[in-house]
């Protein structure tokens, strides 16, 4: 089994570093349901770091406890070090930490680059009080923002679509822009819910190539969660996989691939 715990160097010859947020022991329940049973697992600086598993088996829920809104009664969320305490949302964005949704959640009646914008929110540092007395320093901060969304824009390449309202799009698209909004927090670690769901094979390797080229290029540590297998085992460096709330399997693609308890419990069946 590869030897994290200094971190490593991926088969492509990237540096993975130390680590960034570590799962202890966690579990999660909604009154009678058990969604996470005893779960722990790291994710490390650089990392493209998946999360899969069958329907039900708990993937969106710990998404949720990793981006601080689900408490787990159990266990802790390590975050650099440090246990991380109950954390409102803008104060998650504010450690750096951005996500998307599994079910697209854009302002559908705005433009893309308005919807790309509201990614800067959680980061501006001038109130609305200071707004109205330092009206500098607030277009300062304006100016900035825009500069930021545009370049999101340019790389995720949907110039051509930054004044269409999003209603208009199709749905690859949408989910593009959803990440865009995501980018433009300029997140330290990304979190992406089922960044493929609903897309067709050519939305999908799109997509698979903007998430390696966001991790290449700006150093973006990236935990998403998938039921595509296919596309998983191709863009992640470690892969965790869970069943009925447990988890099962935890390593590289070719690991998960030959751990007879994952052929068994997931491979083994068909999954939509
Ligand atoms: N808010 C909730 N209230 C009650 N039960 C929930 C809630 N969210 C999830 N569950 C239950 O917890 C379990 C795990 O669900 P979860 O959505 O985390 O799985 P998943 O792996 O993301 O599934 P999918 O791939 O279908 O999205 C399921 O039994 C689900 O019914």
């Amino acid at each position: 089994m590869l030897d994290t715990s200094e971190g490593y160097t991926t088969a492509d010859g990237r540096k993975i570093g130390g680590v960034v947020m570590e799962m202890k022991n966690i579990t999660l329940r909604f009154g009678g349901v058990k969604a996470i049973t005893d779960i722990s697992f790291d994710i490390r600086e650089g990392e493209i770091r998946a999360i899969i598993g069958p329907n039900g088996a708990g993937k969106s829920s710990m998404l949720n406890v990793m981006s601080g809104f689900y408490v787990p009664q159990e266990g802790e969320v390590w975050f650099h070090g440090k246990p991380r305490p109950p954390l409102k949302p803008y104060e998650v964005a504010r450690q750096g930490i951005a996500r998307t949704f599994q079910n697209i959640a854009l302002f559908e009646g705005m433009s893309v680059l308005d919807n790309v914008m509201t990614g800067r929110l959680t980061q501006m540092k001038t109130g609305l009080l200071a707004q109205s007395i330092w009206k500098g320093r607030a277009e300062k901060e304006e100016t900035e923002n825009r500069e930021i969304a545009e370049k999101v824009i340019d790389f995720l390449e949907i110039q051509a679509i930054r004044k269409t309202p999003v209603s208009r799009l199709p749905y690859g698209l949408k989910k593009r822009v959803e990440l865009a909004r995501a980018l433009a927090a300029e997140p330290k670690l990304l979190l992406l819910d089922e960044p493929m769901a609903g897309m067709n094979v050519e939305e999908k390797e799109d997509m698979s190539r903007f998430i390696l080229d966001v991790n290449d290029e700006f150093g973006t540590t990236i935990a998403l969660i998938e039921h595509d297998m296919g596309v998983v085992m191709d863009l992640s460096d470690r892969v965790v996989v869970m069943d009925y709330g447990k988890k099962i399997g935890d390593g590289t693609p070719d690991e998960v691939r030959n751990n007879q308890e994952v052929i068994d419990a997931y491979l083994g069946v068909e999954h939509d």
